[in-house]
């Protein structure tokens, strides 16, 4: 007599349309393994909470900064899953959402990926970092406002 499967909550994981590749300056990265249409759901990362009480007396000024999200609140998400491995470029390929109260991050394709892109997203104008690999003059980056932190979110829950 077969037994039907145990009740689940949630769904099977979709498969990754991506991969972790190393990239000459830049550390890891994630890359396509499929086409990827405009708007299409890549992750959905689950986060950890750092309340801004704990990032300003912990974790500020240590490796983590590099990878917080900003809240409006002050407080951050640190992306699990593979949300913290998306490089940085301007123009980005793809666009990101911070749900603080379902405690996830969702990146989408800003646009049609071709097989073997690398995928990133934007981490605003003020890098912290030199940017490898990038396609902006430094005059473009020089003439954007400066008013916005050293933190990978402009956008923002
Ligand atoms: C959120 S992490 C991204 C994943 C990172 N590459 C890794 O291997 O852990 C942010 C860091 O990646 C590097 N990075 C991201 N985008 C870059 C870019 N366009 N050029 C150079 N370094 C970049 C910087 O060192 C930055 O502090």
């Amino acid at each position: 007599m077969s037994s039907s499967p145990p009740p689940t909550e949630n769904p099977p994981p979709t498969p990754l349309t991506f991969v972790i590749r190393d990239v000459e300056g830049r550390g890891r990265g994630l890359f396509s393994r499929a086409p990827i249409s405009r708007g299409d759901l890549i992750h959905e990362a689950p986060c950890l909470l750092v309340p801004k009480s704990s990032y300003d007396s912990h974790a500020k000024h240590t490796v983590l900064e590099h990878y917080l999200f900003n809240c409006k609140d002050g407080d951050r998400l640190l992306a699990l899953g593979y949300g913290s491995i998306f490089n940085h470029s301007d123009p980005p390929n793809v666009d990101y959402r911070l749900d603080k109260v379902g405690m996830v991050i969702r990146y989408f394709a800003g646009r049609d990926v071709k097989i073997g892109e690398e995928l990133c997203i934007y981490y605003g104008a003020n890098l912290w970092f030199e940017e490898v690999g990038g396609s902006r003059s430094k005059v473009e980056e020089e003439s954007e406002s400066s008013d916005d932190e050293n933190f990978l979110s402009r956008i923002q829950d």
